[in-house]
Order: structure tokens, then sequence, then C-alpha cells
């Protein structure tokens, strides 16, 4: 069992390191390798050239050629080729995520894993048309009650915030080149950056990440990042256009819910945005871009510019949101479950990553202020339906449940 697993390394790596070459060299090259195990180099060589592959004996001396020492023991011959390998890599001008195998940090306990990749795209999440004239309260509704996602599309926001921004955003994640600190929470004051920062389990997850807050503005901006050049004015008008989507979303469910007008007025702004980079991953069965977690806001916009990889859960599986260019991905938060008393559900979701494709998503939180009480809406409770939370003061709320994690101490500093 043992020979059969450093066998299969190094197929692995042998056939990356001949590329070009036919397949069937690799497999002649096991063989010599399997050989080896019970003679030494010279005898391998012979017997594959004494059984005609000429052409393994060919591979062994390209091998040779290009510096691969190889020696009599397997055991060495596997560590030789995996350390060359290294070399090689490293050598390299190779970013964190360049690797032809996942790291073993990056890799969750079985249970963990996204296993099955094939799920489902969900169709059933309402893709809401803002510009129709009516209808609106109730489809938002349904996918609030529902799913706890829905996607909006003709929303207004020009095209153009929206590419400026993603630009703006995949030109930040590209300047942190390839020594970024990993998995740390810097004490940058105003924004926080990130690459392979820790799932609860203490894995790495596959993607880089900046936070930063975003109200109100004028106070925030100069916090943020300062290059790219343009990152502060992109973002700043990419975040007045969501302040006003969002309002507009949450007048609508203020509508739908039966609340008193303008419940959400003054305690919703825009708090925070979080923007991901997920680049490819050699094996996305054994990665997660973003754990399963709920959000901790009143409602959630995501912009993946028609990206896959998010994921949310119904009845006990995994279903992908479909990636519609230009829409919005919304979500409800635990804020608005609560305000709610369970009328609209805050829905478990998480990322997966992409052999291929690489995804970029602008996530921002709208949450309640800091002092705000949050607690199910007066009008929502009675004898029949009692009251589902306790009240809570939203900051209360953020630091006894952790809220984000290993960040939270950093945000709520960053938010007051
Ligand atoms: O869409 C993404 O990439 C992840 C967004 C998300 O769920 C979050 O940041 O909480
Ligand atoms: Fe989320």
């Amino acid at each position: 069992m043992e020979n059969k697993s450093q066998l299969n390394i190094i197929i692995y790596e042998t056939s990356n390191l001949i590329k070009g070459l036919h397949v069937s060299y690799c497999i002649y090259l096991v063989n010599i390798v399997w050989h080896m195990q019970y003679t030494n180099v010279d005898d391998v060589v012979v017997s594959a050239y004494q059984l005609g592959h000429l052409y393994s004996f060919i591979v062994l001396k390209l091998l040779q050629f290009e510096g691969y020492k190889l020696v009599k023991n397997s055991k060495d011959i596997f560590m030789s080729f995996r350390d060359l390998h290294m070399e090689m890599k490293e050598d390299k001008d190779a970013r964190w995520f360049e690797l032809e195998c996942v790291p073993e940090d990056y890799i969750p306990l079985k249970e963990n894993r996204p296993q099955n990749l094939d799920s489902p795209v969900c169709d059933s999440i309402p893709v809401i048309d803002l510009a129709k004239p009516n209808g609106l309260v109730e489809e938002i509704l349904k996918g609030s009650q529902e799913f706890g996602f829905f996607q909006v599309i003709n929303h207004g926001i020009p095209e153009k915030i929206l590419i400026d921004a993603m630009n703006v955003l995949k030109e930040f994640f590209d300047m942190q080149g390839k020594n970024a600190p990993t998995g740390t929470i810097p004490d940058k004051k105003g924004y926080i950056y990130t690459r392979s920062d820790f799932a609860d389990d203490g894995t790495n997850l596959w993607r880089e990440n900046l936070k930063h807050p975003c109200h109100p503005l004028e106070r925030c901006i100069h916090l943020w990042p300062d290059t790219p050049t343009r990152y502060q004015e992109v973002i700043a008008t990419y975040l007045v256009e969501i302040q006003k989507l969002s309002s507009r979303i949450l007048e609508m469910i203020d509508e739908g819910l039966g609340l008193e007008q303008g419940h959400f007025k003054n305690t919703s702004e825009v708090q925070l945005l979080s923007s991901n980079f997920y680049p490819p991953c050699a094996d996305p069965s054994l990665t997660l871009g973003l754990s399963p977690h709920f959000d901790t806001s009143l409602i959630s916009l995501v912009y993946q510019g028609g990206s896959p990889g998010l994921q949310f859960i119904k009845d006990g599986q995994w279903i992908n949101v479909g990636a519609i260019p230009n829409a919005f991905v919304v979500n409800i938060g635990n804020q608005l479950e609560i305000i709610s008393n369970k009328k609209l559900k805050s829905v478990q979701h998480r990322v997966v990553t992409s052999t291929h494709a690489t995804r970029l998503s602008i996530a921002t939180f709208v949450n309640p202020s800091l002092d705000c009480i949050i607690e199910p809406a007066k009008v929502l409770v009675n004898e029949l339906e009692p009251s589902l939370y306790p009240t809570s003061q939203y900051k209360d709320y953020v630091q006894r449940t952790n809220a984000f994690g290993a960040y939270t101490a950093a945000i709520l500093n960053a938010m007051r």
C-alpha cells in the first residue's frame, strides 16, 4: 500500500516534469521505478531496454540530462524527484496558488471537504427584474422565505461602475505578489488583507480577502488601500450605488413584512466590504474558498461578475447559485431573520473553487449600526407567534457570537 502511494506521486510529478512527451513514457517510467524497489538503477534501465522499450531509456536519460539525480534506493529516488521538483517551483516567480497539487494544510478533514462538486444549479431561486412595474415585493419575499437567497437584474447600477470595481480589485490582488503573509490578521489600520486565512478547523482557505469598513464613507475612505491609486475613488462610487440599491431592497422587504414604513432607515448602512479572490485550484474537491457560514448582516449583496462557486444549503444539499452576468446575489443575514421573527431565513452558504476559473467577488454587508437594538419586530409578534429571539444590542450580538470569527475584534474596532 505504501509503495503504491509513492508510485502515484511519482506518476503525477514525472508527468508534469516531462510535459509534451507522450503519456506512455510516464507509464514506462513507473515501470522503471517499480523495478527499482527490487534492484538498482542500471539493472532497471537494462531490463527496460532489454524488453525493447527504448523510449523508457531515452526518457530516463532525458531526466538525468535535466539534472535529476537517480539513486538506487526507491525511497531516495522518491525524495530526489520531489525535492528537485520543489526547487524548480521555487525558482519560478509563482504565486501561492500556482501548484500542481494541493498542500496538506489546505485540505480539511474529509467530512468538511466539498465532496460532491456536481451539485445542481438552482434555477428556482428567484431572479428578480427590478425594472418590472409590479410584483417585486412578493418575489423578494418568496426568495427570502424559501431560500434566503435571490438575484436581482436590471438593478440600475451602470455596468461601467461594476467593471471598474472588479478591475481595481483584481489589480489590488495582483499587486499583493507572492510573498503576502498567510493566514494572519495584519494590524493595518482601516483595512484587512489576508491570503489563505484559516477556516474554523484551522485549515487554510483557498482565497485572498480584503475587508474594510464603508460607513460613513467620508470618514473611512482614506483608510482604504491607496494602491492602485484609483482604488478609493472607484470603490466609493461603487458603494454609493450599493447603498441606493440595498435601501431599495430593504424598503420592499419592509413593505412585504408589513413593518412600519422606514423601519430600516437610519439603522442600516453598507458597513462592510469584503472582496474575495479565489484562484484556480488543482483539486477543488479538497479545498474550500470559503467555509459554510451564515451572514451576520441584515442583508448582503454579492457581485460575482458571472462566475460560479457560491453555494447555499437547501434541504441538506448544497446548491449552486447560478452565475448571471451583471446580476447581484442578495441573501438574508441573521439580523433580518431575527427582526422578521424567522419569517425570512438566513441560510448557510459557502464557496467552492474551480480547476480553471478564477472567482472574484465583492460582498457588501448591510449591517445595523453597533448600538442598534435588534429584536423581532413588534408587529410580527403575537400570542400565536411569540418572539423567537432575545433582544440584544447589535454590538453585543457580534461579540457574543464571535460574528466575524478571527476578525471580530478588528472589525468591531474598525466600525466604531
Ligand atoms: O460570494 C462570495 O465569494 C462569498 C461571499 C460571502 O458569502 C461572504 O463574504 O460572506
Ligand atoms: Fe456570506
